[in-house]
């Protein structure tokens, strides 16, 4: 029988699941060296927030097939680690989402009327009556920072008690926020206008800081901001100053930059501030739900059948996924690149699957390059499973080709995405022992294989550009592994794609589009 190890207080529906196919040992508050020495018996791991399941945890884990964390966030797990040891990660994405709304709900409310203190104040038998007048949300406006899952519901709950509703999220239709009753603004308007800001967005190094001093510095001297995402989105140092100093009206958070929370100035803050240890999700009803979710698909993984949520390993059947492996992933890349070059929000994403790959069995290609796509907007939260979803959701548009003749290559795929910022395509293949080529951008034929950092120009094919892009590039030290022009016509326009060491620099694509010569220039991780 398989062994199931739980590290972190699971709902015992959860563990009900799990004992109808493995034996569940339940072990909490294990140190991590205690973990590793016991890892190595079990086949799944089921976790919360509490346990950080790191690359030396998943090394020792030498039988383990799955890791379920009972939430949304995979953060406090090593998912590359992970997917090197073929080790599926699941999560349950919206089993906390009212939850998590909720709380940030109740804390908009808290604020205003300044419930945690009133309190504090009658427990310590005072009756003050006067120290806590506090503001109405009806009518006032309310920012909401990311409107996927949780940002959605805030926004209708938030709605119905007559607040007026403004929107920020790059990654969504404005058909989509008009439905929600949000509209759709730029992030200056929105810190600008808001009376009231919550933030539903994912921790990703764009939204790290997003709140610091110099957007505090743009909100009304009343804003409140509320935060029931992830700890670090605010910078809480220039937060607590913000505060102290009269910048803006309140504050309330659930999730801090380090967890538990340590020495903080916002805790010799008063009522103008609220601070809750990472409660979003803990509701009995979302604690349920989770549980079942993620033990469910323990379970099925353990019976050998394919997980709804995986965040690493697509949810499909063992045979067909060593098949089209290498495919997904060439897909899955080339979604990243096009979704980075095309920049902003993608409208219409037109993948041609070409020559062998025109198959019907190609389908989850499709999905791959959507997953690829939307990694930018939703990082470990999009899927397999989901990704289709999202991109309807986020109102793209996806065309689909088959074209079964044969080319250049035994069988490519193609991506256009046309999106706010214009139009972008790119090629792959995969080539010798089935590794992946990109093949063409922009409709220029090139031959390199992709690397985590890369850039493209887009350029007039001149004497002495090469030169000066390399000079500049080494005057901010920037080391290019490769690089490869392709062109349709000599002296016409070019693409260049160059493979960088380390992220480009601030500040260095400005100057690259000031060599002449030079139109436009793209970096991308990948
Ligand atoms: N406090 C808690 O206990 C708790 C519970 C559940 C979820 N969460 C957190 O809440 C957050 C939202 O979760 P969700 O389930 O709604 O996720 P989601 O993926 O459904 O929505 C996130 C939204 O953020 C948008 N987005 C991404 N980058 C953005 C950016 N730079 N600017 C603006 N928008 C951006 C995406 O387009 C997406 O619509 C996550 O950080 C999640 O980890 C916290
Ligand atoms: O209480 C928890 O498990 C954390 C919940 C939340 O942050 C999540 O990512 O789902």
């Amino acid at each position: 029988m398989s062994k199931v190890l739980v590290s972190d207080s699971i709902d015992q529906a959860g563990i009900d699941i799990l004992s109808q196919v493995a034996t569940v040992d339940v072990k909490l508050g294990l140190k991590p060296a205690e973990l590793i020495e016991i890892i190595g018996e079990y086949d799944a791991l089921m976790i919360r927030s509490s346990t950080r399941v790191t690359q030396e945890i998943i090394e020792a884990g030498t039988q383990l097939k799955i890791i379920g964390r009972a939430g949304v966030g995979v953060d406090n797990v090593d998912v590359p680690a992970a997917t090197r040891r073929g080790i599926v990660v699941v999560n349950s994405p919206e089993g906390n989402t009212i939850a998590a709304a909720e709380h940030a709900l109740a804390m908009i409310l808290a604020l205003s009327r300044h419930i945690p203190d009133a309190n504090a104040s009658v427990k310590r038998g005072a009756w003050d009556r006067n120290s806590f007048v506090g503001a109405e949300v009806y009518k006032k406006t309310l920012g909401v920072v990311g409107l996927g899952k949780i940002g959605s519901h805030v926004a209708a709950v938030a709605k119905t008690m007559g607040m007026k509703l403004l929107a920020y999220d790059p990654f969504i239709s404005t058909d989509r926020a008009e439905q929600l009753g949000c509209q759709l603004v730029e992030l200056d308007l929105l810190f600008q206008q808001a009376d009231y800001i919550t933030l539903h967005i994912p921790k990703t190094p764009e939204t790290t800081h997003l709140i610091n001093a110099t957007t505090l510095a743009k909100m009304k001297p009343t804003a409140r901001i509320v935060n029931c995402a992830r700890g670090g989105i605010i910078d809480e140092v220039a937060l607590a100053a913000a505060l102290k100093a009269g910048k803006i009206g309140g504050a309330a958070l659930d999730v801090f930059e380090s967890e538990p929370l340590g020495e903080s100035e916002l805790r010799s803050l008063g009522k103008e501030v609220i601070l809750t240890p990472h409660l979003g999700a803990s509701t009995a009803e979302a604690q349920v739900n989770v549980a079942i979710d993620v033990a469910e698909q323990i379970r099925d993984v353990l019976l050998g059948l394919p997980a709804r949520s995986a965040v690493n390993i697509p949810g499909l059947g063992p045979d067909v996924l060593e098949e089209l492996k290498p495919y997904m992933q060439l897909a899955e890349t080339l979604g990243n690149l096009v979704g980075q070059l095309a920049g902003g929000r993608v409208e219409v994403l037109n993948i041609r699957l070409q020559g062998e790959l025109a198959t019907n069995k190609s389908q989850p290609l499709v999905v791959a390059a959507l997953k690829g796509l939307l990694y930018q907007a939703l990082r470990e939260r999009v899927n397999y499973v989901n990704a289709s979803i999202e991109a309807k959701e986020r109102g793209i548009r996806v065309i689909e080709t088959r074209d079964a003749s044969i080319r250049d290559y035994a069988g490519t795929l193609h991506l256009e995405a046309t999106g706010t910022l214009g139009t972008h395509s790119v090629t792959g293949a995969l080539l010798g022992e089935r590794e992946i080529h990109l093949t063409d951008v922009d409709g220029f034929p090139i031959n390199v294989p992709p690397s985590k950092y890369m850039l493209f120009t887009l350029h007039r094919d001149m004497p002495g550009i090469i030169g000066k892009l390399g000079s500049l590039l080494g005057s901010f030290n920037v080391n290019i592994a490769s690089m490869q022009v392709g062109r349709k016509i000599v002296r016409g326009d070019a693409v260049m794609a160059l493979s960088i060491d380390d992220p480009l620099p601030e500040g260095i694509l400005e100057e690259i589009i000031k060599v002449p010569g030079i139109r436009d220039a793209y970096t991308v991780t990948l």
